[in-house]
This record gives structure tokens, sequence and C-alpha cells, in this order.
């Protein structure tokens, strides 16, 4: 039955992510500088980043069996050989417990006995397969958006399964895009600020979500994080999310990356300009930029990085089947799609990224890019 086929795996996947999210939140609220290490292109990574691989790559194994499990991840346990480490592991490894010991909650297995350090680090090291062409691969971005995570703003939690070089799956926790508001400029000392003048209610919950789709069923869904100790029904009152139908340029609304290392914010502010965008672009860390084109609330997402970027699969493969399946269109700059087939980075890609809401934007778009490439010294 094609409806059943992933049923489990996407159930699964979408409680583990709920467990990261919670995970998240906790180290979000009480992260100190020790908390934070440079990796060898100097790009931060925290104790969530390392402790959302472990529970995954744990959980994931509890669930379906070691043998049967292949993670495509971004950490590496050589992290914990650099000098200003000194702590991570025991932070790393009691947060993995903390964070095991409510999994019941979410319907998953929970450990016997307290993981040591050696079981954390066999399940941090486990997530080292390289995908490709052949065979079911889960590809976890633990929290997308480093930068944005210790900023206390946006970040996200991204899983999806690769079948055969196809996304089949895609799961993106997002805990600082509130379900009921387009607040996407959500900034955590501001939240804090305000949830000490009003006290949260349970409705502040909804200040997170998760969203997830399974390829060609036509819907993508979004679910409300839940508040800790409360038991995640499945499909826990999830509501269909659609992609928005403004088609007019004017009124559209553009994402981009925060940083101007990872995206060229002048070309892509050329393009907004020649095909008429008329409104500020939104720069926001993260998958959420997928997540906020899939929820409707904004139309475009483009990403240009410097030449000799490489994308690496788990940046996009959640956020590119839920774009899809809401409605909207992924493509490289060439109008191709992203081909997830080739191991660890998106090979092939042509210049950039542009997701759209719909064909009409996308197109005009494409032929943008065509215009003027050549010009743009890039
Ligand atoms: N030089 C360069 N160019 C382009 N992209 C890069 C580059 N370096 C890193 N990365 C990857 O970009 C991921 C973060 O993308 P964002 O869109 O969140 O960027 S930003 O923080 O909003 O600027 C980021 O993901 P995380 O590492 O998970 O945060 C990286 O995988
Ligand atoms: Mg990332």
């Amino acid at each position: 039955m094609e409806d059943e086929k992933y049923a489990r795996e996407l159930e699964v996947a979408v409680r583990v992510v709920h467990v990261a999210c919670a995970l998240c939140g906790r180290v979000q609220e009480r992260l100190l500088a020790k908390d934070i290490v440079s990796k060898d292109d100097d790009s931060p990574v925290t104790v969530a980043d390392l402790s959302v691989q472990a529970i995954t790559s744990w959980l994931l194994s509890k669930t379906f069996g070691v043998q049967n499990v292949s993670i495509v991840a971004e950490e590496d346990v050589e992290t914990f050989a650099k000098d200003d480490s000194a702590g991570l592991l025991e932070a790393v490894v009691n947060t993995v417990n903390e964070s095991l010991a409510f999994a019941s909650v979410y319907g998953l297995q929970i450990p016997e006995a307290t993981l040591g350090t050696s079981e954390v680090l066999e399940a941090i090291g486990r997530c080292n397969s390289t995908g490709g062409l052949s065979g079911r691969h889960w590809v976890l971005d633990p929290v997308d958006g480093t930068l944005g995570f210790v900023r206390g703003d946006q970040y996200a939690v991204a899983l999806a399964l690769i079948e055969d070089g196809k996304v089949v799956l895609g799961v993106l926790g997002c805990p600082n895009y509130p379900v009921k508001t387009e607040w996407l400029n959500y900034h955590y000392q501001y939240h804090q600020t305000t949830t000490q003048l009003s006290p949260t209610t349970p409705d502040a919950w909804g200040k997170g979500c998760v969203l997830y789709a399974k390829r060609g069923s036509g819907e993508a869904w979004l679910q409300s994080l839940i508040p800790e100790n409360t038991t995640l029904e499945w499909p826990n009152c999830a509501r269909l999310i659609r992609v928005s139908s403004v088609n007019d340029p004017a009124l559209a609304t553009l994402c981009e990356p925060v940083e101007r290392a990872n995206s060229n914010h002048s070309f892509t502010a050329g393009l907004a300009h020649s095909v008429g965008l008329r409104k500020q672009p939104l720069r926001v860390h993260s998958m959420v930029k997928y997540a906020a084109i899939a929820r409707g609330d904004a139309e475009i997402f483009m990403k240009f990085a410097k030449s000799g970027y490489k994308e690496k699969i788990w940046d996009h493969a959640a956020g590119v089947v839920i774009v899809e399946e809401a409605g909207g269109v992924v493509t490289d700059a060439g109008g191709r799609p992203l081909d997830f087939s080739k191991g660890t980075y998106l090979e092939g890609l042509d210049r950039g990224i542009i997701a759209c809401s719909g064909v009409t934007l996308h197109e005009k778009l494409i032929d943008a890019v065509y215009a003027s490439w050549d010009s743009s010294n890039l």
C-alpha cells in the first residue's frame, strides 16, 4: 500500500524531532560560553548540536535496529579533541541522558540505564555515512543555523530520509517559529522579557513548530511543539499547510541567509529588483526559510554561496521535500532539481538555490539569473 509506505519512519522521525526540539530549547535557555566551541572551519558547534546528533542516532538505532540505520549528519567526534572543548563531552553526556529520560513522553523508547561516555561517542560517531545513489539513508542537521541558535534567534532541527538518491521524508523542527503568527523576527531576549512580564500560559507553547511531509503525498503538515510532560499524540492535531498564492512580485516576500558570507546579498538584491520585488528581504537563519515558504509566510528563498562552496545535503533535504509537497518549487539557479544522490554534497549544483511558492515567480527569477549572471562577477 503506497499510503503506508514510510508511515512508521515518518512517525518515528517526527517524534525524534520533538525530543530534539525540547533538548535544544532547554540548552538555549542556559547556554554558556563553555558550551560553544569552534570547528576547523571556524563555525561554532554547541552542546545542542552534538547532543541532538547523539539522541537521534540512539533513538533511530533502537527503533529500527542498528544494522538497518545509516545516517549522514553534520557533526563529528573529532570536535571533542579540540583544545577549547574541555567539559564539552561531559555536558553532552549529561544533556543526552536528561533528554532521553523524557523520550517516553514522545512515545519513544528510553534507555534501560544511563548512557556512558563511550555509548554517547559511539552514537555520534555512527552517523558517518556518506549517503549516495543506493539504499536508505537518514540525513540529519542536528542544529541548522547554529549561529542563530547561539544568538537566541531562529534555528532548525532537520531530519530527512533518502531512498535511492531521492528525499522521501522531511521533518523540520523550528523551536522559535511560532505556530500562530508570522513572526519570523523572533528574538530570545525579547521572548524572555515578555514571558517575565506575562507568565507562560499553555498557549505560549505555540512558540515553536514541527513541519513534515512525505514525498508524493501532496501534503505538508504543521504541529505545535508540545509542553514538557504532555504526551505527544500522533498525529497531534497536525494541520495542513500550503504555500502562498501570491504571484505578484510586488507583493512577494524574499527570505535569505543572515550572513553575507553565506549568500551574496547584493546579487539577490539585483535579482529582486529586476523581477519587481518591492519589500525588504527577510534575513532569517537556518532552514526556517524553507519553513516560511511552506507555511505561506514568504514566497521566495534564494541562496548564492561563494563560488567553490559546496552545499551539503543536510542543509536542504528536509526543507526541499516539505516545500515541494506544500505546493512550492525548488531548483538550482539553472532551473534543475537538486541532486541528493551524490553523497554528502549537492554535486553539480548550478550557481545557487531558488525556492518559490509557485512557478510564476520561480520562472521570473530563473530568467533574471540568466540575464544578469555574466555581468555579476560571481
Ligand atoms: N561559506 C558558506 N557559504 C554558504 N553556506 C555556508 C557557508 N559556510 C557554512 N554554510 C552553511 O550554511 C548554513 C547556514 O545557513 P543559513 O542560511 O542559516 O545562514 S545564515 O546564518 O542565515 O547566514 C550552515 O549550517 P549550520 O552549520 O548547520 O549552521 C552551513 O552548513
Ligand atoms: Mg546546517
